[in-house]
């Protein structure tokens, strides 16, 4: 018999759709639904390893998810090439050729980086744990040893209506003005010790949310502040938010919708301008910088194909003199840990990263590793990505998520239930 080393191989890899409690936080297009979904993907190898990721679970995107996991048994978990190839054939196959969209908004490409996401970040899960050191060791080793977050805040509702899941009212409060707002502020940078804030706007009026980004000014005069409408404003409104906010904001995300938009904005304001939505793929990145749209890409290894390729993004912002920021989605523990060891491994990451974690109360991670301190969270030392699943948590979620019904993230179907008339205020102000 030979004597070489044995290669680990990928023997099983499961994905298990999970639903946790979601409080009825308002946005351009409406309203969280009363559950949140995700889906968690363990990929466990012939070693006795297991690696694990995380990502959305849109019925669309399970699916997928589920055809390249039974394509994976057999696999390298080494050869994060060959799995992107595997998925590009898999998704290929599955649409016949004829395109893969996701969630309705993204194209072919992100379609590709979303599904390969969760099991490029579960095989460096692996071969971290294998090589017994973190993942951020993977990424070029960590640059800081904690990483800070900005609290998120957002109008809300004081409760689901007539939903039983966080009970009527949540332990939030209502969020509807300046003053609830400066409150909600309050309960964060207490709670978690935040050191910069960020308010979701979008919701009411541009005044309005002006007037609640000053009242936070005013009690939080040493924090940084940012306001994210999702592309609720035209570009003029967008330079004369701009004009009031100077001096006040960090930056103004996504004022108005698309390239050609924010590069009209751009070129009458001197407030820096932030995205998550003209520039979510590499294919965005060519003609937003060639017509100076955007001073800062938010990264989100979820949608741009996982942590080796938002190193990539990080590198390409770095070469263009950009700002780099990090964009979350509602998550749990295996996302808030992998974001953590990228932004650690990321020298040019030099805002505070987004996070929804406050706003969660469930989780599918044993506790104690992820802990806020200061508004940061310390990176994980131990291997790989440092956390493990709690099984009777994710088997809790995961029976969560078969009687809740939601199937799909729907914001403004979820708001028309409630209120029918409603229509998305993209570019309404
Ligand atoms: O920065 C952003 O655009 C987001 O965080 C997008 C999210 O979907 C946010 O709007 C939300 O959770 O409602
Ligand atoms: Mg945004």
């Amino acid at each position: 018999m030979s004597g070489g080393p044995h290669h680990s191989r990928i023997s099983k890899v499961v994905v298990t759709p999970v639903a946790f409690a979601d409080p009825p936080l308002l946005n351009v297009v409406g309203v969280h639904q009363p559950w949140a979904l995700r889906a968690i993907v363990e990929i466990h190898t012939d070693t006795g390893l297991v690696g694990l990721g995380e990502t959305y679970a849109d019925e669309t995107h399970l699916a997928r998810l589920d055809a390249v996991a039974a394509a994976l048994p057999g696999t390298d978990p080494y050869d994060t090439h060959g799995l992107r190839r595997l998925v590009v054939d898999v998704l290929g196959k599955e649409t016949g050729g004829a395109g893969a969209s996701f969630g309705g908004m993204l194209d072919v490409s992100s379609a590709v980086d979303t599904v390969y996401s969760p099991f490029e970040v579960a095989c460096l899960d692996l071969v971290a744990r294998e090589a017994d050191r973190p993942v951020s060791d993977l990424l070029g080793g960590a640059v800081r040893d904690r990483v800070p977050f900005s609290g998120y805040l957002f109008y809300k509702w004081v409760g689901h209506p007539g939903s039983t899941n966080n009970g009527p009212d949540d332990a939030w409060g209502e969020a509807l003005n300046p003053d609830q707002i400066v409150a909600q502020a309050n309960r964060m940078v207490d709670g978690w010790g935040f050191g910069s804030l960020k308010l979701k706007g979008g919701v009411f009026h541009p005044d309005e949310e002006c007037a609640a980004i000053e009242a936070l000014r005013d009690a939080f005069p040493d924090l940084p502040l940012r306001l994210d409408p999702n592309g609720a404003w035209t570009p003029e409104t967008s330079v004369k938010v701009a004009e009031r906010l100077a001096g006040v904001v960090e930056y103004l995300e996504d004022p108005t919708p698309g390239i050609e938009g924010m590069a009209q904005v751009a070129a009458r304001t001197d407030v820096p301008l932030a995205t998550n939505m003209c520039v979510i793929a590499f294919e965005h990145l060519k003609p937003a910088i060639a017509a100076d749209a955007v001073q800062i890409v938010l990264s989100d290894h979820h949608l741009w194909g996982g942590l080796r390729r938002s190193a990539l993004l990080g590198g390409i912002t770095d070469t263009f003199g950009m700002g780099l920021s990090m964009h979350s989605n509602s998550h749990l523990g295996v996302s808030l840990a992998a974001m953590v060891h990228l932004a650690a491994a990321t020298p040019n990451l030099t805002y505070a990263c987004d996070t929804h974690y406050p706003w969660k109360t469930q989780d599918v991670v044993r506790p104690g590793v992820l802990d806020f301190e200061d508004g940061a969270v310390a990176v994980p030392t131990g291997p790989g990505l440092g956390v493990e699943l709690d099984r009777d948590l994710l088997g809790e979620l995961h029976e969560q998520y078969l009687t809740c019904g939601v199937r799909r993230r729907e914001d403004t179907v979820y708001m028309r239930s409630i209120h029918p008339d409603f229509t998305p205020n993209t570019s309404r102000w």
